[in-house]
């Protein structure tokens, strides 16, 4: 659905075409990234990578969810990829090789999903590819630099960032899909050696003569084989996207399902590697299945507390061993369903266990109502009795009688 009314949020990113920030729909709150840019230089780069992602449809890469022209930028609004990229993860601590492996496996599916749609990337390196809750729910980001393989008009040029770019692309051919392969071999050994790209070789010797990145010495040998079929100096001879993925390194299936943590709860939520398997087989996200629960237990008759598993985990009402006070009193017995009350949390509150989260319930009861009439009774019967003590201190001033004269000064009335 078009995105027609949103709001910028704070800046979560950089890049030399553009700034990226948080957003969301004011319609239905939902929250996305916007990339704006606002000279001639860099909304080039940006119409670029609208018109690439718009015709993507792949899991596995950024998704796009609209475009437009606010206060004079353009702007590219996508999903939101929480976690940072891969460089800034592999540079905060060393990354085990199945770490690795699992993020090449995934932008390796991306480049494929492109490739297949005619579109090279150009620039594929650690830092565009964008973490995600774990590396089972990574994306091939930023495509600002991408071409057509058909588009004679944008092919040749330098495209992409100097140390990752193939030997054909270094001397200004026409980027292929194997172009992409061999960065992608480049961000392995990036990944492989804490976000660096740590080899010495000059450009020159890339391009035109035999220099070759150094593969990290930490890499295990199917990992060194990986790098070789990608870094290979003639592209025809590098392996596709489609071979490499049944290349051992790639090949077993590593994520294991619940192996990778969260490492925030947004992430948990946003984590959308539930969404589609590889097959394209729609699952239950779990930020639907959040969405969803929320609308359930907000919504009227949604939910069955006495059945459905939900627990009476707190009780104010008859009965209740804890906070039953029938006087409503919250001064007298100072017990603790009335220190609750004066927290204004009197209730009923139900929990339930699902699907590994305590959700709870708090239901405001009709003790409020209860000590209402309670006090409006205690004061109609000071105002019924009112006459009556008028009309016994003037009878006792007209008689004279001591006695009245006696009770009466003694509830100082005189
Ligand atoms: N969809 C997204 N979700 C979350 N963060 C994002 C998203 N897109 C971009 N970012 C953040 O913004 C930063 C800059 O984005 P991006 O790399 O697309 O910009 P750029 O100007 O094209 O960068 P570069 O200089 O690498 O070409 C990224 O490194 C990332 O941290």
């Amino acid at each position: 659905m078009e995105i027609k009314n949103w709001v910028k949020g704070s800046c979560i990113g950089r890049g030399s075409f553009g700034k990226v920030n948080l957003a969301f729909d004011a319609s239905n709150g939902q929250i996305f990234a916007v990339k704006s840019a606002n000279s001639i230089a860099t909304v080039d780069s940006l119409e670029n990578e609208i018109r690439v992602l718009k015709s993507l449809n792949s899991p596995y890469v950024v998704t796009y969810l609209g475009d437009d022209v606010r206060f004079g930028e353009r702007n590219l609004l996508m999903e939101y990829v929480p976690g940072g990229t891969v460089a800034d993860a592999a540079a905060k601590s060393p990354m085990e090789e199945a770490e690795v492996r699992a993020y090449a496996r995934r932008v390796a599916l991306a480049l494929r999903d492109a490739h297949a749609a005619g579109v090279v990337h150009c620039d594929v390196k650690a830092r565009n590819v964008l973490a995600g809750a774990n590396p089972d729910s990574a994306k091939l980001a930023d495509f600002g630099s991408a071409t057509r393989v058909v588009d004679g008009a944008r092919a040749g040029g330098l495209r992409g960032t100097p140390l990752w770019m193939a030997p054909e692309v270094v001397r200004g051919e026409a980027p292929l899909p194997a172009s992409d392969v061999w960065s992608l071999g480049c961000t392995v050994i990036e990944m492989a050696t804490g976000g660096k790209a740590p080899w010495e070789v000059s450009m020159v010797e890339i391009g035109y003569g035999e220099g070759l990145p150094t593969v990290s010495a930490a890499l295990s040998d199917v990992g060194k084989d990986f790098i070789e079929k990608c870094l290979r100096r003639e592209g025809r001879e590098r392996w596709t996207c489609e071979m490499l993925l049944e290349h051992p390194f790639l090949a077993v299936d590593l994520m294991v399902r619940g192996r990778w943590s969260p490492r925030t709860v947004i992430e948990a939520i946003f984590d959308d590697d539930d969404d589609e398997d590889e097959d394209g087989t729609e699952l239950s996200s779990g930020s639907e299945w959040a969405r969803d629960r929320i609308v359930e237990l907000v919504g009227d008759g949604g939910v069955v507390w006495e059945s459905e598993g939900w627990e009476v985990v707190r009780w104010g009402g008859e009965g209740d061993p804890i906070g039953n006070c029938l006087s409503g009193c919250c001064f007298c017995c100072g017990c603790e369903c009335c220190c609750w009350e004066e927290e204004g949390m009197s209730g009923l509150e139900h929990e339930q266990v699902e699907n590994g989260m305590v959700v709870r319930d708090l239901r405001v009861l009709s003790i409020s109502e209860d000590l209402f009439v309670y006090h409006f009774f205690v004061l109609s019967c000071w105002i019924m009795l009112l006459p009556v003590w008028i009309m016994i201190w003037l009878f006792g001033h007209r008689l004279g009688t001591d006695f009245l004269k006696t009770v009466c000064s003694g509830f100082g009335f005189f």
